[in-house]
């Protein structure tokens, strides 16, 4: 807690269980010394979203004093995403050959489009407007696979040690490639170059090595390729399916992750034979925890939300009001380093 302000901190699980100390020494700044066992009617309520919010929930009842109003998950994901699209200036971009393109989402023109949220697993959902949405695909190939596998192949501790890994490695080295099958020619006539991966992994088949053999960047990258195409490959006949035009990406797992992206880019690029683009959302991994909070509002709970909208924007009464003012007030909103500067004043 700094002042006034809530300070966003991303934990994993395991982390949140081994901070539980710390963690109840916010009950303190939030709402003054309750006890673990204040009464139920002096608890706060905050909103809450995703499997933490269920899992949590006694947590943070006992530890906090502090009610987790659960919030649904799709419906927050959709809520952050459409907030974000209107109200941020700086919000979609493209990725490409390592360069960054912001594009200009004209509000009139957003729906319907596909949300595509890499989290532990990964869910789509079309969106066709405010809270209207149908989660019409997932797999469970996601950011939890990326990060189990990659954490059990090389060994790693962290997340981001395994991306860093990733950078430095080489696919080609374990990936089984067009021109490894094709004696080093591609296969143009079903428009595949020698170098278009034939099958991930596959070179590991015959190479005759041990794991060990492997320098671990160059599985770590394999990893990331094969995971992050595939994520691209099934948003794009998704988006097909549904006549779609725009694929939004986000969650945690992109991390706005260079070579993540370029491989979900190139992935999306192919199968749409270059008609289709992925598009990144700056926020990408608060899109559920700002639903919940928009949810607010949607409760008739205007205060806080409108709070927030007052607080950093001069003009904008409704998060969800007209555009072209939010996108100016908003824009100084979200800091240098890419944050989105939030205070939320709990009241009794
Ligand atoms: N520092 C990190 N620690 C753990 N996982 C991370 C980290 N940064 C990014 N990730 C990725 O984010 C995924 C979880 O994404 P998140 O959107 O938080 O999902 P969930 O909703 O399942 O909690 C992980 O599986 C991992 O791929
Ligand atoms: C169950 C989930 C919605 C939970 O979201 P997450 O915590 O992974 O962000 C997600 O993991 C998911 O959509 N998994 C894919 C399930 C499937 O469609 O096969």
């Amino acid at each position: 807690m700094a002042g006034d302000g809530v300070e966003v901190a991303k934990l994993e699980e395991k982390e949140l269980k081994l901070c539980e100390d710390q963690v109840s020494h916010l009950a303190l700044d939030i709402g003054g010394d309750q006890g673990d066992e204040a009464p139920a009617g002096d608890k706060h309520i905050v909103k809450a979203t995703g499997g933490g919010a269920f899992k949590f929930s006694d947590l943070f009842k006992e530890k906090l004093g502090i009610i987790l109003d659960k919030v649904d998950e799709m419906s927050s994901l959709v809520a952050g995403a459409n907030f974000l699209l209107k109200a941020v200036h700086h919000e979609a971009f493209t990725y490409m050959d390592g360069v960054k393109d912001y594009v200009q989402i004209d509000h009139k023109d957003l729906y319907p489009y596909l949300l595509v949220n890499v989290g532990s697993g990964v869910s789509m959902i079309k969106v066709d407007g405010d809270n209207e949405f149908e989660r019409v695909s997932g797999t469970s190939v996601g950011g939890g696979t990326f990060w189990g596998l990659g954490k059990l192949l090389t060994k790693c501790k962290s997340f981001d040690e395994l991306l860093e890994l990733s950078h430095q490695g080489n696919n080609r080295v374990i990936d089984m490639l067009v021109g490894d099958i094709y004696g080093g020619t591609g296969y143009s006539k079903i428009g595949l170059t020698s170098t278009t991966i034939a099958s991930s992994f596959g070179k590991a088949v015959s190479q005759n090595k041990e794991l060990e053999d492997y320098r671990t960047e160059d599985v770590a990258r394999s990893l990331l390729r094969m995971i992050s195409n595939n994520i691209g490959q099934i948003a794009y006949l998704n988006a097909l399916r549904f006549g779609l035009k725009r694929i939004f990406f986000g969650g945690f797992f992109i991390r706005g992750h260079e070579y993540t992206m370029d491989t979900i880019s190139v992935a999306v690029h192919f199968w749409s034979n270059g008609e289709a683009k992925a598009l990144f959302l700056h926020h990408e991994g608060f899109l559920g925890a700002l639903g919940a909070f928009m949810s607010y509002e949607k409760q008739g709970c205007t205060d806080i939300a409108h709070q927030f909208m007052e607080e950093h924007s001069s003009v904008a009464k409704s998060p969800f009001c007209t555009s072209d003012r939010l996108e100016s007030s908003t824009h100084t909103d979200v800091k240098d380093n890419g944050c989105i500067e939030c205070r939320v004043q709990v009241r009794n």
